[in-house]
């Protein structure tokens, strides 16, 4: 059997916008095993899903999120299907649509299961520009590839990379934007389009995650953006990014500093109409008023508020329980940790 794991991840951590990640510790597991005989099975893969969204995530291959990203990899280098018969186990306790990189994960997966199966050799690099090519955003699939705490970016795409109709944009699943069997290879991804580096982390900082028991789509929350910023804006967020990195990667952490490094003007004040009580939160709980805590952002597109803290967990979690209450909104939450080694693969 080949076991994939492949963390979660929370983008941005406040003004890094479409560049910075953070793998945490929640991982999403596919078990695949290869029986090597014929199959009735579409596309020869049969699919079983347990955990977060069994009731939403379609279980045919050319519709579900990683088998599709893993057909687009191996049509690209030549191999129409998986090879007969592939079991698909997908085990899944990532929350779907709530900013913690479910379909990054899911996208570094699909890659990575399209490497195994058609035997490709892809290295971890290369990996990236795959999934770069469905997921358009480095900072969620930088992370959960190479997991930790990194910082990314994208080469520009040319007009012809961006507009090959047989890339499964995950973006827009589960409208059929692409996927299909032109029967046709795709072309490959080009070369080196995603760049990371990865940071430091303090030992001492950890990751509470309060999770919303509601969905915001990604294309959602990305919708309401502004297409051009003021140049102040943009200036306040260049000088926030510029010591993020080193500041949650100093020990011991300075709260202050921190707190101060996370504010945003790109993205979080233009979701706030998608998640009730945003504003609030983000505005009331700080190292002040609850000691421990270090930094607090929406967690990728949200709703997922992410507090960074090095004491204190419970009592954070439950001022920012007790905020999204009086919005008549319930959470979970769970305190997380980096998760430093991104996706495995083993074998057994
Ligand atoms: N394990 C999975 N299997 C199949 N499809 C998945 C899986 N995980 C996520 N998806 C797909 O991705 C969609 C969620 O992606 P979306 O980008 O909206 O949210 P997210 O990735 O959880 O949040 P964010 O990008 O803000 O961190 C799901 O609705 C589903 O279509
Ligand atoms: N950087 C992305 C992460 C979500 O996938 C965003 O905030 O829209």
């Amino acid at each position: 059997m080949i076991t994939i794991k492949v963390p979660c991840s929370s983008a941005n951590i406040g003004p890094g916008f479409d560049v910075i990640g953070l793998a945490l510790s929640i991982w999403l597991e596919i078990q695949v095993i290869i029986e090597d005989r014929s199959t009735q099975a579409p596309l020869n893969c049969v699919i079983t899903y347990e955990g977060e969204g069994a009731e939403e995530v379609p279980l045919s291959a050319d519709a579900n999120l990683i088998t599709r990203t893993a057909l687009y990899v191996l049509r690209c280098n030549g191999q129409r299907a998986f090879p007969a018969e592939t079991k698909v186990h997908i085990i899944n306790p990532i929350p779907l649509g709530r900013g913690l990189g479910s379909s990054g994960a899911a996208v570094v997966a699909g890659v990575a299961l399209g490497n195994e199966v058609g035997k490709l050799g892809l290295s971890k690099a290369r990996m990236l520009d795959y999934c770069l090519m469905i997921e358009r955003h480095p900072d969620n699939v930088a992370a959960a590839l190479y997991g930790g705490f990194v910082g990314t970016y994208l080469n520009d795409l040319s007009k012809e990379d961006t507009e090959r109709k047989e890339i499964p944009l995950s973006e827009v699943l589960p409208a059929p934007a692409g996927g299909v069997d032109t029967g046709e290879s795709p072309p490959e991804p080009p070369l080196g389009i995603g760049h990371y580096m990865k940071f430091p982390w303090a030992k001492e900082l950890k990751a509470i995650a309060i999770i919303p028991r509601f969905e915001v789509a990604t294309a959602e929350a990305r919708s309401v953006l502004p297409t051009s910023y003021t140049r102040a804006d943009v200036v306040f967020n260049l000088q926030r990014i510029a010591l993020l990195p080193s500041a949650l990667g100093r020990s011991p952490p300075d709260a202050e500093q921190i707190y101060l490094a996370m504010q945003d003007k790109v993205h979080q004040p233009y979701r706030k109409g998608l998640i009730p009580g945003l504003p609030e939160i983000l505005q009331s709980v700080t190292p002040k008023s609850h000691p421990g805590l270090c930094g607090i952002c929406l967690s990728g597109a949200g709703p997922t508020i992410l507090a960074l803290a090095t004491d204190n967990f419970d009592g954070i979690a439950k001022a920012i329980l007790d905020m999204f209450a009086q919005k008549e909104i319930k959470c979970q939450w769970k305190l997380l940790e980096p998760a430093e080694d991104g996706t495995t693969v083993t074998y057994s």
